[in-house]
């Protein structure tokens, strides 16, 4: 049996925060490092009578809360069991914690613990909170036979607000992963039968690398020599069971997170900072790609390369920041223009180009056509003064020799088309 669980309707939308603290002071300072860190919103309570007046309002806003454990009318940490009530993760901000709070905190499964007035406290909850508030985009697939262990994860999981996707042997979690390929995270259990757990490693391994799917191997306490396996079979990481939930959630968040820097390195290595679009090295590399294919007569192309009409005009009149703005709302219009199987990006500067794939010859200079009058239409302006924005298109859909002569091709054309006028499109 494959269920999916915990999908974006049963989590609050708005990353609002409950913070249940009796010094104002502290809670203000939460509340602000959470908004200019994060964008969370916080709603305030100095009690446990405030946390029940601001639950009792709509409990459903509220994807975590942060609680002191010693409020002034409920001194034994029974706001965690209010909180917990309306299925909401904790996060526990108190004064002290003796070894026998910790463990009864951990029983309760709260998200983490911190102790006031330690260093860095108050980043360290709003990092948790952010990590939280991100996790409701991050899907983990729990493998394993025992339906019962599998329901227990699946809760740990969903107390971190992770998305989850079951399966009970490999076969069905390869399956599942054809179906649901965003799915950071495996978690899988050895022994299933069909398929096991070393097999399933390895048959993802064939299919997605490391840095794209991340595997944790459930392995045996008792069988020392399993951990090494699932490392060897290709897992990023193990976990011996009998395990405790802190344990687990170490691993599943260290392992998720490197898969955050992974594509965050890889955003950063292939975004332009600027407008978000393909920068110039790989706009190139789809270009090469989508050029070869249609070398091999895969399908048609079309190149244009796309220059902004008197920029440095919008610069010198109205600064530098103002011309960035401009070039943002132009490397909009461009991708709404353009169908996702079209390439955009920006080459430099003010020049941006563009890969269209065309069933004929006729449909680039209409589509460019569009483009053009899309940029036009931008409704631009600074302090009330408009800024007309246009652009000169030059395009090219001969093969040539390589991607470069092409480029040069539809370089001319630019040159032509500004010659002749501007904010037109010419063929080169
Ligand atoms: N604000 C801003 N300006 C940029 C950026 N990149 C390039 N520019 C400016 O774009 C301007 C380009 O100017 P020119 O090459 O003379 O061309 P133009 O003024 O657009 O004139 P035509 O192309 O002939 O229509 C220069 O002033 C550059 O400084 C950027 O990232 N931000």
């Amino acid at each position: 049996m494959i269920q999916m669980m915990n999908d974006a309707t049963s989590v609050s939308a708005t990353g609002t925060v409950l913070v249940v603290e009796d010094s104002r002071s502290l809670r203000g300072l939460l509340s602000a490092y959470l908004d200019d860190a994060h964008g969370l919103r916080t709603v305030e309570a100095g009690s446990l009578a405030e946390a029940e007046a601001a639950l009792a309002l709509d409990p459903t806003r509220f994807f975590a809360a942060v609680l002191d454990l010693n409020l002034p009318d409920a001194p034994e940490g029974e706001v965690v069991d209010l909180v917990q009530r309306h299925g909401i993760p904790v996060v526990v901000l108190t004064g002290s914690l003796d070894p026998l709070l910790r463990e009864t905190m951990l029983s309760k499964q709260v998200v983490d613990y911190f102790v006031k007035h330690k260093r860095n406290e108050i980043e360290q909850v709003a990092h948790t909170l952010g990590r939280l508030w991100h996790n409701r985009q991050v899907k983990v697939m729990v493998v394993d036979d025992s339906p019962s262990f599998r329901a227990y994860l699946q809760r740990l999981l969903e107390s971190y607000r992770y998305r989850t996707l079951t399966a009970n042997n490999g076969r069905e979690a390869l399956k599942r992963l054809a179906e649901h390929p965003e799915t950071s995270l495996v978690i899988t259990d050895v022994n299933m039968p069909e398929m096991n757990g070393l097999e399933l490693i390895e048959a993802i391994r064939q299919q997605y690398r490391r840095e794209d799917l991340a595997v944790i191997g459930m392995s045996d306490a008792s069988k020392p020599g399993l951990s090494a396996r699932l490392l060897k079979a290709g897992a990023n990481d193990f976990i011996a069971k009998p395990f405790q939930a802190e344990e687990f959630f170490c691993r599943v968040t260290q392992n998720t997170n490197m898969m955050e820097y992974v594509r965050r390195l890889r955003e950063a290595a292939t975004r332009d900072v600027l407008t978000g679009l393909a920068n110039r090295r790989h706009a190139l590399e789809v270009c090469e790609k989508l050029y070869a294919n249609a070398r091999r007569g895969h399908f048609q192309i079309a190149l244009g390369m796309i220059d902004v009409d008197h920029f440095k005009q919008v610069n010198d009149r109205f600064g530098h920041l103002v011309g960035d703005d401009a070039l943002k709302r132009i490397a909009v219009a461009l991708s709404q223009s353009l169908r996702a199987s079209d390439l955009v990006g920006r080459y430099g500067g003010e020049e941006f180009i563009c890969l269209l794939v065309i069933k004929q010859d006729d449909d680039a200079e209409l589509v460019l056509e569009r483009v053009r009058a899309a940029v036009a239409q931008v409704d631009f302006e600074d302090g009330g003064t408009p800024i007309p924005l246009t652009v000169s298109i030059g395009f090219a859909t001969e093969l040539e020799t390589s991607l470069l002569q092409m480029i040069g091709r539809a370089d001319g054309a630019v040159y032509r088309a500004k010659a002749e006028g501007r904010n037109r499109v010419v063929r080169g």
